[in-house]
């Protein structure tokens, strides 16, 4: 009879390419999946429908993937701390496995969890860094520091080579019926909905939940699109770029194989253009791996801003800015169109986050935590580090050396959303306003009357120059403390 090892799913929901559970699957061929619905997760107050609802669909692929497989993916809710040792008891489990992560709540908890299995003798095997392509310590400057610039990471994380893709779990052994009865008792309960858990998400996902439709996203996107990326990527009105961010998030598609898809790509690539089309995308798969690191080395970011001049700051924080920023009201036709995409989908623009992001904290003076918030509360893809990272830089709050980068609207659209298209299809109310008054945001005020869209509730220029005044006084404090 083989050891039972237990692989514990977080942000792997797959079994392609997966580390962890191909070291699992090595030690033993009884090898069956547990995820756990964590209470402490699922009941703080940013937490998105989409988001759970995604999670939920992957969940119920990734059961279907394991029966295909001959064994199971076992869920359980509640603490793990204390159920995933309980469970291990129950079924005598030999192991548990599983991959290491970079948030600080995970790797408190994780290390709460090897204690308890250590005084309960289970083995346990938690070293993989599965989500990235390499590992915080292998990315280090020449002072064997961690890198806070993210240039020079790049130019060092690139250079390093990859690991290839890992095996698929092609079979492994379940729990017996009576093995399944034991899991009953120990709190295994069938997949709820993420409606069951109180998530209500009736608007389309970005991306079909589940491995498989994550693969083909992959291959459709590095067969075609991929090719004209870093010119596409800046246009919200066009589908110019992958939409992986939710299954990237939650590991439904291994770092390594959409690695090897752009090194494929690049293989066929015929023009600089397209090379340069791929290697921007890769870079945007450093960044991901960039605020990652930073997350696991400077866990301090999770609490706010890196920088001092920021730690600090007056912030105005008006409420009804703040609201009309979340709902799309600001008379700022692109602010308010990428916030209702946001609204109405669960995603958002790369370009747009930015707008927003600058909008917020440089127009209306809203502390960006706010910000950061509200978008965790929508995004299926929220994901601590790169959303932190995101609201760091476009704050200016963060690591990158670039001080004040403050973002016109109207340019913003006159330059990516030229025709109106983006605005057009997110607010309504605008649809028959001339292109030149939706770009430049003037509007004449007898024509808002008349659709019933807001007049701009802040002056750009009065408030990017009260951001600056505001901005050299707190940096002048932070260095007279320092
Ligand atoms: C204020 C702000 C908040 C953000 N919050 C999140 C978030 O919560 N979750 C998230 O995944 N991304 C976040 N991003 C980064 C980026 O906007 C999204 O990853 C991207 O828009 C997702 O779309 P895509 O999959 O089509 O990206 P693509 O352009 O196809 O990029 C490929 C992948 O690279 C990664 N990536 C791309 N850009 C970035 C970036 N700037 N930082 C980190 N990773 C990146 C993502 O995993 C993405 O799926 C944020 C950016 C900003 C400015």
């Amino acid at each position: 009879m083989s050891d039972l090892i237990l692989f514990w799913h977080r942000r792997d929901l797959r079994i392609s390419d997966n580390t962890g559970l191909v070291a699992a699957r090595g030690r033993s061929a009884k090898v069956v999946g547990v995820f756990c619905l964590d209470p402490q997760i699922l009941s703080r107050d940013d937490v998105a429908p989409a988001r759970v609802t995604y999670m939920m669909g992957c969940l119920q692929a990734l059961q279907q993937r394991y029966a295909q497989v001959g064994s199971q993916l076992l869920i359980l809710h509640g603490n793990p701390v204390e159920v995933i040792p309980a469970l291990a008891k129950a079924l005598n489990a030999k192991a548990v496995f599983w991959n290491w992560d970079v948030e600080p709540y995970s790797q408190t908890r994780d290390r709460t969890i090897i204690d308890i299995l250590k005084s309960n003798s289970i083995e346990f095997l938690h070293e993989n860094w599965d989500q990235i392509l390499h590992a915080p310590d292998e990315i280090r400057t020449g002072a064997k520091s961690p890198y806070t610039v993210y240039s020079p990471f790049w130019k060092n994380w690139s250079s390093k080579p990859k690991a290839k893709s890992v095996e698929t779990l092609q079979n492994a052994a379940g729990l017996t019926e009576t093995e399944q009865e034991i899991a009953k008792q120990a709190g295994v309960i069938p997949l709820p909905t993420a409606r069951d858990l109180g998530f209500i998400w009736d608007g389309e996902l970005s991306i079909s939940p589940g491995e498989a439709a994550a693969q083909e996203r992959l291959e459709e996107f590095t067969d075609s699109t991929i090719t004209e990326y870093q010119e596409q990527r800046n246009f919200p009105g066009v589908d110019g770029t992958s939409r992986l961010s939710a299954a990237l998030k939650f590991g439904v598609i291994g770092i390594r194989q959409v690695w090897e898809a752009t090194l494929e790509a690049q293989e066929f690539s015929r023009s600089e253009e397209t090379a340069a089309s791929i290697r921007t995308w890769q870079q945007e798969l450093a960044w991901r791996e960039f605020y990652q690191h930073a997350m696991y080395n400077f866990p301090e970011l999770a609490e706010g801003a890196y920088r001092d001049t920021f730690k600090n700051f007056p912030w105005q924080n008006n409420p009804e800015h703040f609201q009309a920023w979340c709902e799309g009201r600001t008379g700022y036709p692109i602010v308010d169109a990428a916030m209702r995409q946001l609204n109405e989908m669960g995603w958002m623009h790369n370009r747009c986050r930015m707008i927003v992001a600058s909008f917020l904290t440089k127009d209306l003076i809203i502390n960006p935590q706010l910000g950061e918030k509200y978008f965790m509360q929508k995004l299926i893809d929220g994901d601590l580090s790169a959303n932190n990272g995101g609201w760091q830089w476009s704050t200016s709050s963060g690591m990158d050396p670039k001080p004040l980068r403050i973002f016109n609207p109207a340019s913003q659209a006159q330059k990516f959303d030229g025709e109106g298209e983006y605005i057009r299809q997110w607010v309504s109310e605008l649809r028959s306003v001339d292109t030149e008054y939706l770009v430049t945001g003037k509007i004449p005020p007898l024509e808002l009357q008349s659709i019933g869209y807001p007049a701009p509730i802040v002056d750009h220029k009065v408030q990017q120059g009260l951001f600056k005044k505001m901005y050299q006084q707190q940096k002048a404090l932070s260095s007279s403390e320092s």
